[in-house]
């Protein structure tokens, strides 16, 4: 939480939050991030359970991360990847908004950590992967990068939707269309932004990012839900350094980068599909499933197979 320490709201169990439609009570903290913190809550009247985002209001900040959510989620509506809103508001006296929203099961990057060896198998990760990129499809179709790819802002479905993966927090998307729906001419320069770890070479190198960049981040993410040895950047954490190695990996450190895959063919092909496409480029999202599909063929698995924690049965 750095700088933004001060913030915490800090809601215990029992808090009671009400708005014009209903009254919540948290029942726990589900997580923190940079601006505020996201709980689990319950609706008093109809014990449904939610999740509750909540965000201190401040002059000082200049761009809202919860209405950046709001918008995006209102814009898709009911996309099959996107939490639906359930309620959102503005509380004046305590000084926050909050959004409450469809409630979700684990991170990508908590389901990970259960696995034996920290990785999903190879068809897992291939088929959640999958609907991770059609995610950020959907996204991108609407005008919007999300510029944060990686596990922690994908988590499963509860219950009957544990096959589902969700995209979570939109807090830095940026639009890249116009409102005549033509590309944004792109910026000189643009500011770090995002994760180190997942950032595209263009987030590195400080020029604009458009749909083939999230690409990108993706890309890592696959990598990091199967790869048991890591990404081979995950220890550095000076960016230059993360830079380097990233461009390293596209040529000597390739092969070692993969090691230890069933098939890397069409991962591959992926790679250098991504790294082909430029800021004007439209992205062929269908030949990356095809990719991903044959992938999973190739290494005697079928893409939409159950996934690991449905085999194991826990979600919760
Ligand atoms: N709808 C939801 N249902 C269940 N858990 C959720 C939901 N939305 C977010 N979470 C959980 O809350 C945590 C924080 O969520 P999120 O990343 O959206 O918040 P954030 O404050 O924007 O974080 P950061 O600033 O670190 O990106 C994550 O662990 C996530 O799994």
């Amino acid at each position: 939480m750095s700088d933004e320490d001060d913030d915490d709201l800090n809601f215990k169990p029992g808090t009671e939050i009400s708005s014009s439609k209903a009254t919540y009570v948290v029942s726990k903290l589900l997580g923190e991030g940079g601006f505020g913190a996201v709980y689990r809550v319950k609706d008093v009247k109809t014990e449904k359970q939610y999740a509750m985002k909540v965000e201190r209001k401040l002059e000082k900040r200049k761009h809202s991360k919860l209405k950046m959510e709001i918008a995006i989620l209102k814009l898709i509506g009911n996309g099959k990847h996107f939490t639906q809103i359930v309620d959102r508001g503005k509380k004046d006296k305590e000084g926050y908004f909050f959004l409450v929203m469809e409630l979700v099961g684990k991170s990508l990057a908590d389901l990970k950590l259960e696995r034996d060896l920290k990785v999903f198998s190879f068809t897992t990760g291939l088929g959640v992967a999958q609907q991770c990129l059609e995610a950020c499809e959907a996204l991108h179709k609407h005008g919007f990068i999300h510029r944060d790819l990686k596990p922690q802002n994908y988590a499963c479905g509860l219950e009957k939707q544990k096959h589902l993966i969700y995209i979570l927090d939109f807090g830095i998307a940026r639009k890249f269309l116009n409102t005549k729906n033509e590309l944004k001419t792109p910026r000189e320069s643009v500011g770090f932004k995002g994760t180190v770890r997942f950032a595209p070479l263009a987030c590195h190198k400080g020029t604009e990012m458009g749909p083939k960049d999230d690409c990108e981040s993706w890309f890592y993410l696959l990598l990091d839900l199967i790869l048991t040895q890591g990404l081979p950047w995950r220890k550095i954490s000076d960016k230059n350094d993360v830079l380097k190695c990233k461009e390293e990996c596209r040529k000597d450190k390739r092969e070692a980068m993969l090691s230890g895959l069933p098939h890397t063919t069409e991962l591959n092909r992926i790679l250098d599909y991504i790294d082909k496409q430029q800021y004007h480029d439209r992205v062929d999202y269908d030949y990356i499933y095809k990719m991903l599909e044959e992938a999973c063929i190739s290494s005697g698995g079928k893409i939409d197979a159950p996934y690991d924690w449905e085999l194991e049965g826990d979600t919760k």
